[in-house]
Protein backbone atom coordinates (compact mmCIF):
# COMPACT_ATOMS: atom_id res chain seq x y z
CA UNK A 1 0.00 0.00 0.00
CA UNK A 2 1.10 3.20 -0.36
CA UNK A 3 1.32 5.81 1.85
CA UNK A 4 -2.14 6.92 3.27
CA UNK A 5 -3.54 6.86 -0.66
CA UNK A 6 -6.09 3.72 -1.59
CA UNK A 7 -5.03 2.61 -5.16
CA UNK A 8 -8.24 0.62 -6.79
CA UNK A 9 -7.55 -1.52 -9.86
CA UNK A 10 -10.72 -1.87 -11.86
CA UNK A 11 -12.00 -4.29 -13.14
CA UNK A 12 -14.18 -4.15 -16.30
CA UNK A 13 -15.26 -1.24 -18.09
CA UNK A 14 -19.13 -0.88 -18.19
CA UNK A 15 -21.75 0.90 -16.80
CA UNK A 16 -21.22 0.61 -13.05
CA UNK A 17 -17.55 1.11 -13.40
CA UNK A 18 -17.96 4.50 -14.75
CA UNK A 19 -20.23 5.20 -12.18
CA UNK A 20 -18.05 4.13 -9.67
CA UNK A 21 -14.81 5.85 -10.83
CA UNK A 22 -16.80 9.35 -11.80
CA UNK A 23 -17.73 8.29 -7.68
CA UNK A 24 -13.72 8.93 -6.80
CA UNK A 25 -13.42 11.59 -8.92
CA UNK A 26 -15.49 13.56 -6.13
CA UNK A 27 -12.93 12.49 -3.48
CA UNK A 28 -9.79 14.30 -2.64
CA UNK A 29 -7.36 12.35 -4.04
CA UNK A 30 -6.80 9.46 -1.62
CA UNK A 31 -8.72 6.84 -3.32
CA UNK A 32 -7.72 6.51 -6.84
CA UNK A 33 -7.94 4.64 -9.73
CA UNK A 34 -4.74 3.44 -10.47
CA UNK A 35 -5.55 0.62 -13.46
CA UNK A 36 -7.98 -0.89 -15.26
CA UNK A 37 -8.90 -3.86 -17.16
CA UNK A 38 -11.12 -4.92 -19.92
CA UNK A 39 -11.51 -7.33 -22.43
CA UNK A 40 -10.38 -5.69 -24.81
CA UNK A 41 -7.64 -3.77 -24.72
CA UNK A 42 -9.27 -0.92 -26.50
CA UNK A 43 -12.11 -0.16 -24.07
CA UNK A 44 -9.83 -0.39 -21.42
CA UNK A 45 -7.78 2.46 -23.20
CA UNK A 46 -11.16 4.33 -23.96
CA UNK A 47 -12.19 4.25 -19.96
CA UNK A 48 -8.77 5.10 -18.79
CA UNK A 49 -8.25 8.01 -21.12
CA UNK A 50 -11.93 9.26 -19.89
CA UNK A 51 -10.81 8.84 -16.38
CA UNK A 52 -7.09 9.85 -16.41
CA UNK A 53 -5.89 6.07 -15.19
CA UNK A 54 -2.70 5.69 -15.83
CA UNK A 55 -2.43 1.52 -16.70
CA UNK A 56 -4.89 -0.18 -19.31
CA UNK A 57 -4.67 -3.75 -19.77
CA UNK A 58 -6.62 -6.40 -22.10
CA UNK A 59 -6.77 -8.77 -19.72
CA UNK A 60 -8.09 -9.18 -16.17
CA UNK A 61 -5.39 -11.55 -15.19
CA UNK A 62 -2.67 -8.46 -16.20
CA UNK A 63 -4.66 -6.26 -13.91
CA UNK A 64 -4.65 -8.66 -10.84
CA UNK A 65 -1.13 -8.62 -11.28
CA UNK A 66 -0.36 -4.96 -10.92
CA UNK A 67 1.84 -4.24 -7.80
CA UNK A 68 1.01 -0.77 -7.89
CA UNK A 69 -2.80 -2.11 -7.51
CA UNK A 70 -4.15 -2.41 -3.86
CA UNK A 71 -7.57 -3.45 -4.05
CA UNK A 72 -9.41 -4.44 -7.17
CA UNK A 73 -13.19 -3.44 -7.61
CA UNK A 74 -14.82 -5.91 -9.48
CA UNK A 75 -17.41 -4.41 -11.86
CA UNK A 76 -18.60 -7.00 -14.52
CA UNK A 77 -21.59 -9.07 -14.46
CA UNK A 78 -22.59 -11.40 -11.67
CA UNK A 79 -21.54 -14.81 -13.53
CA UNK A 80 -18.17 -13.79 -13.89
CA UNK A 81 -17.80 -12.51 -10.00
CA UNK A 82 -16.94 -15.89 -9.02
CA UNK A 83 -13.83 -16.44 -11.43
CA UNK A 84 -12.44 -13.21 -11.34
CA UNK A 85 -12.35 -12.61 -7.16
CA UNK A 86 -11.20 -16.37 -7.14
CA UNK A 87 -8.40 -14.67 -9.50
CA UNK A 88 -7.59 -11.60 -7.55
CA UNK A 89 -7.26 -13.27 -4.37
CA UNK A 90 -5.09 -15.72 -5.78
CA UNK A 91 -2.48 -13.03 -7.25
CA UNK A 92 -2.48 -11.48 -3.38
CA UNK A 93 -5.36 -8.71 -4.56
CA UNK A 94 -8.11 -7.94 -1.83
CA UNK A 95 -11.31 -6.88 -3.44
CA UNK A 96 -14.63 -5.03 -3.24
CA UNK A 97 -16.69 -6.94 -5.40
CA UNK A 98 -20.39 -5.84 -6.78
CA UNK A 99 -23.34 -7.21 -5.63
CA UNK A 100 -24.25 -10.20 -6.14
CA UNK A 101 -20.87 -11.41 -4.75
CA UNK A 102 -21.25 -14.86 -6.28
CA UNK A 103 -24.05 -16.93 -7.73
CA UNK A 104 -24.34 -18.96 -5.06
CA UNK A 105 -23.33 -19.59 -1.37
CA UNK A 106 -21.16 -22.74 -2.58
CA UNK A 107 -19.10 -19.73 -4.53
CA UNK A 108 -19.60 -17.73 -1.31
CA UNK A 109 -18.33 -19.89 1.10
CA UNK A 110 -14.76 -21.09 -1.02
CA UNK A 111 -14.10 -17.04 -1.79
CA UNK A 112 -14.75 -16.13 1.62
CA UNK A 113 -12.09 -19.12 3.01
CA UNK A 114 -9.19 -18.33 0.09
CA UNK A 115 -9.88 -14.31 1.51
CA UNK A 116 -9.67 -15.37 5.44
CA UNK A 117 -6.55 -17.98 4.60
CA UNK A 118 -4.27 -15.30 2.85
CA UNK A 119 -5.58 -12.40 4.86
CA UNK A 120 -6.54 -10.26 2.33
CA UNK A 121 -9.33 -7.84 1.96
CA UNK A 122 -12.91 -8.54 0.78
CA UNK A 123 -16.02 -6.57 0.70
CA UNK A 124 -19.42 -7.25 -1.01
CA UNK A 125 -20.29 -3.58 -2.64
CA UNK A 126 -23.68 -3.16 -0.89
CA UNK A 127 -23.49 0.45 -1.34
CA UNK A 128 -26.98 0.96 0.53
CA UNK A 129 -24.93 -0.03 4.23
CA UNK A 130 -22.29 2.96 3.50
CA UNK A 131 -25.12 5.61 2.96
CA UNK A 132 -25.44 8.24 6.25
CA UNK A 133 -29.26 7.50 6.09
CA UNK A 134 -28.82 4.05 6.41
CA UNK A 135 -26.56 3.88 9.37
CA UNK A 136 -28.31 6.37 11.27
CA UNK A 137 -31.56 3.93 10.40
CA UNK A 138 -29.83 1.11 12.03
CA UNK A 139 -28.96 2.75 15.25
CA UNK A 140 -32.87 4.59 15.73
CA UNK A 141 -33.81 0.67 15.32
CA UNK A 142 -31.41 -0.66 17.48
CA UNK A 143 -31.72 2.16 20.17
CA UNK A 144 -36.00 0.85 19.91
CA UNK A 145 -37.24 3.88 18.21
CA UNK A 146 -39.92 2.22 17.06
CA UNK A 147 -40.50 -0.55 19.22
CA UNK A 148 -40.05 -4.05 18.41
CA UNK A 149 -39.99 -4.43 14.59
CA UNK A 150 -42.87 -7.08 13.47
CA UNK A 151 -43.40 -6.26 9.65
CA UNK A 152 -41.13 -5.46 6.97
CA UNK A 153 -42.93 -3.85 3.57
CA UNK A 154 -40.59 -3.30 0.63
CA UNK A 155 -41.17 -2.65 -3.43
CA UNK A 156 -38.26 -3.15 -5.93
CA UNK A 157 -39.72 -2.86 -9.44
CA UNK A 158 -38.52 -1.08 -12.17
CA UNK A 159 -39.68 -0.36 -16.07
CA UNK A 160 -38.78 -3.36 -18.63
CA UNK A 161 -35.74 -3.18 -20.66
CA UNK A 162 -36.93 -4.57 -24.06
CA UNK A 163 -33.66 -6.09 -24.91
CA UNK A 164 -34.01 -9.81 -24.56
CA UNK A 165 -29.52 -9.83 -24.53
CA UNK A 166 -29.71 -7.17 -21.78
CA UNK A 167 -28.45 -8.42 -19.00
CA UNK A 168 -31.12 -8.28 -16.46
CA UNK A 169 -33.45 -10.64 -19.08
CA UNK A 170 -30.76 -13.09 -19.98
CA UNK A 171 -30.25 -16.39 -17.65
CA UNK A 172 -26.68 -16.92 -19.22
CA UNK A 173 -25.48 -13.05 -17.98
CA UNK A 174 -27.08 -13.97 -14.78
CA UNK A 175 -30.48 -12.35 -15.34
CA UNK A 176 -33.68 -12.50 -13.23
CA UNK A 177 -35.09 -9.92 -10.45
CA UNK A 178 -33.95 -11.95 -7.08
CA UNK A 179 -29.97 -11.82 -7.26
CA UNK A 180 -30.33 -8.02 -9.82
CA UNK A 181 -32.46 -6.21 -7.04
CA UNK A 182 -34.31 -8.69 -4.89
CA UNK A 183 -30.62 -8.63 -2.88
CA UNK A 184 -30.89 -5.52 -1.98
CA UNK A 185 -34.50 -6.08 -0.56
CA UNK A 186 -33.07 -9.09 1.21
CA UNK A 187 -30.06 -7.57 2.55
CA UNK A 188 -32.12 -4.04 3.94
CA UNK A 189 -34.73 -7.03 5.60
CA UNK A 190 -31.62 -8.86 7.19
CA UNK A 191 -30.47 -5.10 8.18
CA UNK A 192 -33.54 -4.10 10.09
CA UNK A 193 -34.15 -7.62 11.68
CA UNK A 194 -30.71 -7.18 12.46
CA UNK A 195 -28.89 -10.15 10.89
CA UNK A 196 -31.10 -12.96 12.73
CA UNK A 197 -31.73 -15.32 9.69
CA UNK A 198 -35.41 -16.40 8.62
CA UNK A 199 -36.98 -18.98 9.85
CA UNK A 200 -39.20 -19.66 6.55
CA UNK A 201 -39.01 -18.12 3.45
CA UNK A 202 -41.68 -18.62 0.16
CA UNK A 203 -41.27 -16.72 -2.95
CA UNK A 204 -43.88 -16.83 -6.14
CA UNK A 205 -42.23 -16.02 -9.59
CA UNK A 206 -42.94 -15.58 -13.00
CA UNK A 207 -40.45 -15.78 -15.27
CA UNK A 208 -39.71 -14.43 -19.00
CA UNK A 209 -39.24 -16.51 -22.14
CA UNK A 210 -35.54 -17.27 -21.52
CA UNK A 211 -36.26 -18.55 -17.65
CA UNK A 212 -35.56 -15.23 -15.76
CA UNK A 213 -37.36 -14.20 -12.88
CA UNK A 214 -39.43 -11.12 -13.69
CA UNK A 215 -41.70 -10.86 -10.89
CA UNK A 216 -41.44 -11.67 -7.05
CA UNK A 217 -43.68 -11.87 -4.28
CA UNK A 218 -41.60 -12.91 -1.84
CA UNK A 219 -42.20 -13.42 2.33
CA UNK A 220 -39.73 -14.47 5.12
CA UNK A 221 -40.91 -15.07 8.36
CA UNK A 222 -38.33 -14.37 11.72
CA UNK A 223 -38.35 -16.80 14.55
CA UNK A 224 -40.74 -14.07 16.72
CA UNK A 225 -43.00 -14.18 13.61
CA UNK A 226 -41.86 -11.45 12.49
CA UNK A 227 -42.81 -10.58 8.66
CA UNK A 228 -41.04 -9.02 5.83
CA UNK A 229 -42.85 -8.41 2.42
CA UNK A 230 -41.44 -7.75 -0.86
CA UNK A 231 -42.29 -7.05 -4.25
CA UNK A 232 -40.29 -7.41 -7.06
CA UNK A 233 -40.81 -6.25 -10.78
CA UNK A 234 -38.22 -5.73 -14.09
CA UNK A 235 -41.63 -4.79 -16.17
CA UNK A 236 -43.60 -2.69 -14.43
CA UNK A 237 -41.94 0.35 -12.12
CA UNK A 238 -43.48 1.73 -8.81
CA UNK A 239 -42.33 3.84 -6.02
CA UNK A 240 -39.56 2.01 -4.08
CA UNK A 241 -40.35 2.67 -1.00
CA UNK A 242 -39.78 0.48 2.12
CA UNK A 243 -41.80 1.00 5.11
CA UNK A 244 -40.42 -0.57 9.19
CA UNK A 245 -43.27 -1.14 11.29
CA UNK A 246 -42.38 -1.73 15.21
CA UNK A 247 -44.41 -1.96 18.36
CA UNK A 248 -44.29 1.68 18.96
CA UNK A 249 -44.55 3.06 15.36
CA UNK A 250 -42.98 2.38 11.56
CA UNK A 251 -40.24 4.16 9.33
CA UNK A 252 -41.15 5.42 6.11
CA UNK A 253 -37.70 5.46 3.83
CA UNK A 254 -37.83 7.33 0.59
CA UNK A 255 -37.21 5.83 -2.70
CA UNK A 256 -35.12 4.33 -3.89
CA UNK A 257 -35.12 2.49 -0.48
CA UNK A 258 -31.81 1.08 -1.27
CA UNK A 259 -29.75 4.24 -2.11
CA UNK A 260 -32.11 6.66 -0.73
CA UNK A 261 -31.65 10.35 1.27
CA UNK A 262 -33.68 10.48 3.82
CA UNK A 263 -36.45 8.59 6.09
CA UNK A 264 -39.69 10.02 8.56
CA UNK A 265 -40.24 8.39 11.88
CA UNK A 266 -43.58 8.45 13.09
CA UNK A 267 -43.58 7.57 16.99
CA UNK A 268 -46.13 7.09 19.39
CA UNK A 269 -44.71 8.47 22.54
CA UNK A 270 -45.02 6.98 25.91
CA UNK A 271 -48.45 9.20 26.17
CA UNK A 272 -50.15 7.98 23.26
CA UNK A 273 -49.08 10.99 21.37
CA UNK A 274 -48.11 10.52 17.61
CA UNK A 275 -45.33 12.20 16.64
CA UNK A 276 -43.14 12.85 13.45
CA UNK A 277 -39.51 13.05 12.82
CA UNK A 278 -37.78 13.69 9.43
CA UNK A 279 -34.22 12.45 9.08
CA UNK A 280 -32.79 13.78 5.96
CA UNK A 281 -29.29 12.71 4.56
CA UNK A 282 -28.85 14.87 1.17
CA UNK A 283 -26.15 13.52 -1.61
CA UNK A 284 -23.01 15.34 -2.61
CA UNK A 285 -24.07 17.87 -4.44
CA UNK A 286 -23.96 16.88 -8.25
CA UNK A 287 -20.26 18.70 -9.95
CA UNK A 288 -21.26 20.33 -13.26
CA UNK A 289 -20.24 17.85 -16.22
CA UNK A 290 -20.40 14.86 -14.66
CA UNK A 291 -23.53 12.03 -15.14
CA UNK A 292 -24.23 8.56 -13.60
CA UNK A 293 -25.97 5.43 -15.27
CA UNK A 294 -28.04 4.50 -12.35
CA UNK A 295 -30.22 6.32 -10.00
CA UNK A 296 -27.90 8.55 -6.71
CA UNK A 297 -25.11 6.78 -8.19
CA UNK A 298 -23.09 10.03 -6.56
CA UNK A 299 -23.53 7.96 -3.40
CA UNK A 300 -20.93 5.38 -4.09
CA UNK A 301 -18.48 7.79 -2.39
CA UNK A 302 -19.99 6.37 0.64
CA UNK A 303 -18.80 2.95 -0.22
CA UNK A 304 -15.67 4.36 -1.32
CA UNK A 305 -14.57 6.18 1.71
CA UNK A 306 -15.40 3.25 3.75
CA UNK A 307 -13.16 1.16 1.81
CA UNK A 308 -10.40 3.47 2.17
CA UNK A 309 -11.04 4.04 5.73
CA UNK A 310 -10.96 0.49 6.32
CA UNK A 311 -7.97 -0.45 4.28
CA UNK A 312 -5.95 2.54 5.89
CA UNK A 313 -6.61 1.05 9.10
CA UNK A 314 -5.33 -2.38 8.33
CA UNK A 315 -8.91 -4.09 8.42
CA UNK A 316 -9.61 -6.78 5.71
CA UNK A 317 -13.39 -7.09 6.44
CA UNK A 318 -16.43 -4.68 6.40
CA UNK A 319 -18.47 -4.18 9.94
CA UNK A 320 -21.28 -2.64 8.62
CA UNK A 321 -21.98 -5.75 6.33
CA UNK A 322 -20.28 -8.56 7.68
CA UNK A 323 -18.92 -12.22 5.13
CA UNK A 324 -21.20 -13.72 7.37
CA UNK A 325 -24.18 -11.55 6.40
CA UNK A 326 -23.25 -11.82 2.64
CA UNK A 327 -23.65 -15.19 2.73
CA UNK A 328 -26.46 -15.69 4.91
CA UNK A 329 -28.03 -13.40 2.18
CA UNK A 330 -26.55 -15.32 -0.85
CA UNK A 331 -27.95 -18.77 1.38
CA UNK A 332 -31.46 -17.15 1.63
CA UNK A 333 -31.03 -16.50 -2.44
CA UNK A 334 -30.49 -19.69 -2.62
CA UNK A 335 -33.06 -21.41 -1.40
CA UNK A 336 -35.95 -18.65 -2.98
CA UNK A 337 -34.43 -19.66 -6.22
CA UNK A 338 -34.88 -23.37 -5.47
CA UNK A 339 -38.61 -22.77 -5.02
CA UNK A 340 -38.99 -21.15 -7.95
CA UNK A 341 -36.82 -23.39 -9.98
CA UNK A 342 -34.47 -21.04 -10.97
CA UNK A 343 -30.77 -22.49 -11.65
CA UNK A 344 -28.31 -20.81 -12.82
CA UNK A 345 -24.74 -22.71 -14.82
CA UNK A 346 -22.78 -21.87 -11.84
CA UNK A 347 -24.87 -24.33 -10.38
CA UNK A 348 -23.82 -27.26 -11.46
CA UNK A 349 -20.37 -26.35 -12.74
CA UNK A 350 -17.39 -27.30 -10.04
CA UNK A 351 -15.43 -25.09 -7.55
CA UNK A 352 -12.67 -23.77 -9.61
CA UNK A 353 -9.05 -24.43 -8.25
N1 LIG B 1 -24.26 -1.04 -7.04
C1 LIG B 1 -25.13 -0.71 -7.97
O1 LIG B 1 -25.88 0.22 -7.84
C2 LIG B 1 -25.17 -1.49 -9.23
C3 LIG B 1 -24.53 -2.69 -9.32
N2 LIG B 1 -24.52 -3.39 -10.48
C4 LIG B 1 -23.83 -4.67 -10.55
O2 LIG B 1 -22.67 -4.47 -11.36
C5 LIG B 1 -22.46 -5.55 -12.25
C6 LIG B 1 -22.31 -5.02 -13.67
O3 LIG B 1 -23.48 -4.33 -14.07
P1 LIG B 1 -23.42 -3.23 -15.26
O4 LIG B 1 -22.31 -2.33 -15.05
O5 LIG B 1 -24.79 -2.70 -15.38
O6 LIG B 1 -23.13 -4.20 -16.49
P2 LIG B 1 -22.59 -3.87 -17.97
O7 LIG B 1 -23.61 -4.41 -18.92
O8 LIG B 1 -22.21 -2.46 -18.11
O9 LIG B 1 -21.34 -4.85 -18.08
C7 LIG B 1 -20.25 -4.76 -17.18
C8 LIG B 1 -19.06 -5.48 -17.76
O10 LIG B 1 -19.29 -6.89 -17.79
C9 LIG B 1 -18.60 -7.46 -18.89
N3 LIG B 1 -19.57 -8.14 -19.79
C10 LIG B 1 -20.65 -7.60 -20.37
N4 LIG B 1 -21.26 -8.51 -21.16
C11 LIG B 1 -20.56 -9.64 -21.05
C12 LIG B 1 -20.67 -10.93 -21.61
N5 LIG B 1 -21.66 -11.23 -22.46
N6 LIG B 1 -19.74 -11.86 -21.30
C13 LIG B 1 -18.73 -11.57 -20.47
N7 LIG B 1 -18.58 -10.36 -19.87
C14 LIG B 1 -19.48 -9.41 -20.16
C15 LIG B 1 -17.95 -6.32 -19.66
O11 LIG B 1 -16.61 -6.24 -19.20
P3 LIG B 1 -15.43 -5.61 -20.11
O12 LIG B 1 -15.52 -4.15 -19.86
O13 LIG B 1 -14.21 -6.27 -19.57
O14 LIG B 1 -15.73 -6.00 -21.51
C16 LIG B 1 -18.76 -5.11 -19.20
O15 LIG B 1 -18.07 -3.91 -19.28
C17 LIG B 1 -23.61 -6.52 -12.02
O16 LIG B 1 -23.14 -7.61 -11.25
C18 LIG B 1 -24.64 -5.74 -11.23
O17 LIG B 1 -25.32 -6.52 -10.30
C19 LIG B 1 -25.12 -2.88 -11.61
C20 LIG B 1 -25.78 -1.70 -11.57
C21 LIG B 1 -25.90 -0.91 -10.36
O1 LIG C 1 -27.89 -2.69 -8.66
C1 LIG C 1 -28.77 -2.35 -9.44
O2 LIG C 1 -29.52 -1.28 -9.16
C2 LIG C 1 -30.22 -0.58 -10.17
C3 LIG C 1 -30.77 -1.53 -11.22
O3 LIG C 1 -31.29 -0.76 -12.29
C4 LIG C 1 -29.69 -2.44 -11.71
O4 LIG C 1 -30.22 -3.35 -12.68
C5 LIG C 1 -29.11 -3.21 -10.57
O5 LIG C 1 -28.02 -4.00 -11.01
Amino acid sequence: MSSNITRFGILGSGKIATDFCTALSYLAGDVKAVAVAARALDSAKDFASKFDIPRAYGSYEELTKDPEVDVIYISVLHPWHYNTALMCLQNGKGILCEKPLTMNAKQLEHLISVARERKLFFMEAMWTRYFPYSMRLRELIKEGIIGDVKLFQVNFCLPPIDDATHRVNDPKLGGGALLDIGIYTIAFSQMVFEGRVPVKTNVQSQMNSLGADVFDHIVLEYDQGEKSIHTLSMVSPSENHAIISGTRGYIKVDAPFNCSTGFTAHVITEDGTNTTQRYDYPLPPVIPGTSFYFPNGVGMVHEARYVHKLIQSGKIESDQETLEESLDIMKILDELRRQMGLVYEADSQPLLH
